[in-house]
Order: C-alpha cells, then sequence, then structure tokens
C-alpha cells in the first residue's frame, strides 16, 4: 500500500466511510477503488438488499413499494454500522431518514456532488433505478436534487464532481482530504 495511504488508513481508526450523493454520481464506481486504497472492506447497500430479496431493486420497488425498501436500507445500514474499516457505497435515499442518520454520524460521510446535467449524461440510457422511470429524467433529477441537497449537505466532506474526473482521481482526491476532515471532527470510534 502507498505509503500516504497507509497513514490515512491508521490515522481513520478503523471508522467506515459512507459515501452518499445523488444517483449516479459514482458512489459505487469510487468506493471500490477507496476500499482498494486504504485496505478497507467493500459494501454497496444496494447490492446488499438485492442479494437478500434475491430480486432486483426495480422489482423491490414494484412489488413491496419504496417504504419496504428504505426500511430495507435501514436495515443493512444497522448491520453494516457494527463492522469497521468498511468503505459504504449507499443508495442515493439514505440521508432520508433520520433514524439512518443515527448509523452515518459514528462513520466519516463523504458527499459526491456531481451537477445533475453529469447525471443526466450518465443516467441517460439506465433502466435499473425506479425512481426515474416515469418523468422527464433531467426534471426528475433536478427536483431531487433540490429536495435532498440539505440533507447531503451534511457530511463530513464535500467533493464536487466534474465531467474529466475519474473514479481514481476522486478516490485520491478523497483521501487526500481525510486528515482535514478528521481533524475538524470530535474524536470518534464505531464503538457505540
Ligand atoms: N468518474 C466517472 N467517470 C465516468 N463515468 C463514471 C464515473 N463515475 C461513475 N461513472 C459511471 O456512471 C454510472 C453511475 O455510476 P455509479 O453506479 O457508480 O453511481 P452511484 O452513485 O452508485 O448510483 P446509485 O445511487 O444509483 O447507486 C455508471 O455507469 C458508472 O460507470
Ligand atoms: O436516489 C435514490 O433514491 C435511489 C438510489 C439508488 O441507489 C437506489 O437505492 C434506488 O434506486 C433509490
Ligand atoms: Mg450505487
Amino acid at each position: 500500500m502507498e505509503n500516504n495511504n497507509r497513514q490515512v488508513r491508521e490515522s481513520l481508526k478503523g471508522i467506515n466511510i459512507y459515501l452518499v450523493g445523488m444517483m449516479g454520481a459514482g458512489k459505487t464506481s469510487v468506493g471500490k477503488l477507496l476500499a482498494q486504497q486504504l485496505g478497507y472492506g467493500f459494501v454497496d447497500t444496494d447490492n446488499v438488499i438485492e442479494k437478500a430479496a434475491g430480486k432486483s431493486i426495480n422489482d423491490i420497488f414494484a412489488s413491496e413499494g419504496e417504504d419496504s425498501f428504505r426500511q430495507m436500507e435501514s436495515k443493512v445500514l444497522q448491520e453494516m454500522s457494527a463492522f469497521t474499516r468498511l468503505a459504504i457505497a449507499t443508495g442515493g435515499g439514505i440521508i432520508l431518514r433520520l433514524e439512518n442518520w443515527g448509523y452515518l454520524q459514528y462513520g466519516l460521510v463523504v458527499w459526491l456532488d456531481a451537477p445533475v446535467e453529469l447525471l443526466v449524461a450518465r443516467l441517460q440510457n439506465d433502466t435499473t433505478r425506479p425512481l426515474l422511470k416515469n418523468a422527464d429524467l433531467a426534471t426528475e433529477l433536478e427536483n431531487r436534487f433540490h429536495q435532498r441537497q440539505p440533507l447531503y449537505a451534511q457530511a463530513d466532506l464535500q467533493i464536487s464532481i466534474s465531467q474529466e474526473q475519474t473514479p481514481e482521481q476522486i478516490a485520491k482526491q478523497i483521501i487526500e482530504a481525510i486528515p482535514t476532515v478528521l481533524r475538524k471532527r470530535p474524536q470518534s470510534n464505531n464503538g457505540h
């Protein structure tokens, strides 16, 4: 492991890193690389839910509804919070429930803040995100972004994403910013 990454890993003292942000911001893509570079485990809450339910997120929304999905999401988050040294790519709506912040607050929360135009470009042909099915894509993303922005803004670290950055560069940017963020936080650990 690169020397700087090792130092950052040690300074984290095991706390989990939660990536939050809109659909398509890159939480899954960046989270995998971040985990690799820090020698952390990687978990994607959407993926855990799909495996546990034995069906796709689309099918869960269609057969059980969004509320049921949100309950599963909170349960997965609670389970993950019992572990240490995880980089966790969350679902885009994880910030919506107050109870979820009860878990997120023990980790380091990183907001991947991508402009709506970039999300539209990435998700234009996507069929796997049920909340984007009905309306005009740009309007739907714009509305959700406005509703959620104050919640994402509660993250410990905001990373502004531009079109030119690769997931590798974004992971590196997060690692470089972690020491500053840790200095600003009260001493924390996962022992809640
Ligand atoms: N930095 C990047 N550069 C280019 N393409 C990217 C980048 N990050 C992600 N992508 C692409 O954008 C799409 C969405 O990325 P990803 O699935 O990682 O987003 P997400 O934040 O996990 O979304 P969701 O909340 O729906 O799970 C994917 O096709 C991915 O390959
Ligand atoms: O932003 C959202 O509300 C969602 C994002 C995805 O990660 C999935 O969790 C699901 O499609 C809902
Ligand atoms: Mg994802």
